[in-house]
């Protein structure tokens, strides 16, 4: 059992094949580019943090025993690469701003008369193995977070100290664990430090039809961890929380907008209007690399629809009726409305708070 979803060395990049979990852990050789759109594209690896480190690392192991004529060279094929991995999924941000970073390095590189093309090369590489260890740094702040926001809500709710709160049931859905990221995971990685707290009393995870990610992978995870946990079917949300009493919800984000409207899972948006009714607090975490502060809400997500084959059949097994139309988005939007509050690496964050506090951050 692992849950190593990415290995690294310089020149070697293997994943873990998450379409055949958990029945078969087996790992993929990721050569280049090429290697690294296909895994993303088919979700052989998935997950927001996940997709922008391997399709990076993907590019640095094409370029690595390359010898460019040119740093104006390097930077052309960095750009033209960087593009491409993009286009592999288009909902999850973060793949999009690890491509705008590690250009902009490569335009500063090139200007920057005092490196050389190996120099320049170099560095290129130091700063997309950089991102898996900043990943797994990350989530841990997330989980610290999280878990003390979790815990400060429910004692406030029961006019206690804060440290008295706990242990506490909380519903989590998809994936967002070490199988969608670097390690630790995000909103998985609260559920990891609520554990570490010793305030950790259930975890209920939604199967998330029609990839299964929560049935397949984070149910894996928990399992693995021997945490206290539960799966429950996407339909049974509404009836559990009615009545586990659960203290919160935490999900994961693809992109959170400026005023916090967040593009997650599909499934996500439903959990969220059941959490308001059931007057259950509900937490999107997400690292800053995963908030896209150029558009302004929600409405401006691309969402990416999938294959009907994920929603007709399990496997080779058919299960919906021959000739059916299928609607098969992978993601929806949850308004900022619904949202008590984004929990990043850096804090967490009132939806309307998100984009000043996010700006003068990012400033800092
Ligand atoms: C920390 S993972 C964020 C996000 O990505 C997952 O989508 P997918 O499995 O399609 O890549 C899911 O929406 C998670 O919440």
């Amino acid at each position: 059992m692992s849950l190593q979803s990415i290995k690294y060395s310089r020149g070697s990049l293997d994943i873990l094949d998450q379409l055949l979990l958990p029945v078969q852990s087996k790992y993929v050789a990721v050569r280049g580019v090429e290697d690294g759109w296909k895994v993303i594209n088919k979700m052989q690896v998935r997950g927001a943090p996940a997709i922008a480190i391997v399709g990076c690392l993907s590019l640095a192991v094409e370029i690595y025993p390359e010898e460019f004529e040119s740093k104006k060279r390097l930077r052309q094929e960095v750009e033209g690469k960087l593009n491409y991995l993009v286009s592999a999924r288009p909902t999850a941000v973060n793949m999009k701003i690890a491509a705008d970073e590690l250009l902009a390095l490569a335009n500063d590189l090139t200007k920057d008369e005092t490196i050389d093309v190996a120099g320049m090369k170099e560095r290129f590489l130091n700063a997309t193995e950089a991102m898996l260890e900043k990943d797994i740094a990350d989530n841990q702040a997330i989980g610290s977070h999280g878990a003390q926001a979790i815990l400060k809500r429910v004692a406030e709710a029961a006019g206690a100290q804060t440290g008295t709160a706990g242990p506490v049931r909380v519903l989590t859905h998809c994936n967002t664990g070490s199988l969608a990221t670097a390690g630790y995971g995000t909103a998985l990685g609260v559920v990891r430090q609520l554990a570490e707290l010793g305030k950790l009393e259930h975890v209920y995870c939604t199967e998330t039809r029609p990839y299964n990610q929560g049935a397949r992978l984070t149910a894996y995870e928990l399992v693995h961890e021997k945490f206290p946990a539960t799966l429950v079917l996407d339909s049974m949300v509404a009836a559990l929380l009615r009545a586990k009493n659960v203290a919160g919800v935490v999900v994961g984000a693809d992109r959170v907008a400026a005023n916090g409207d967040t593009a997650n899972k599909i499934g996500t948006y439903q959990i969220a209007v059941v959490a308001k009714h059931h007057g259950v607090p509900f937490y999107v975490a997400a690292p800053l690399t995963s908030i896209d502060l150029a558009i302004p809400g929600g409405d401006h997500i691309i969402i990416e629809e999938r294959p009907d084959r994920e929603m007709t059949h399990v496997g080779e097994h058919r299960i919906a009726a021959p000739g059916i139309n299928c609607w098969n988005p992978a993601f929806d939007v949850t308004p900022a409305s619904l949202i008590t509050g984004i929990i990043t690496e850096r804090g967490v964050f009132k939806p309307e708070e998100l984009k000043e506090a996010i700006t003068k951050l990012l400033e800092s």
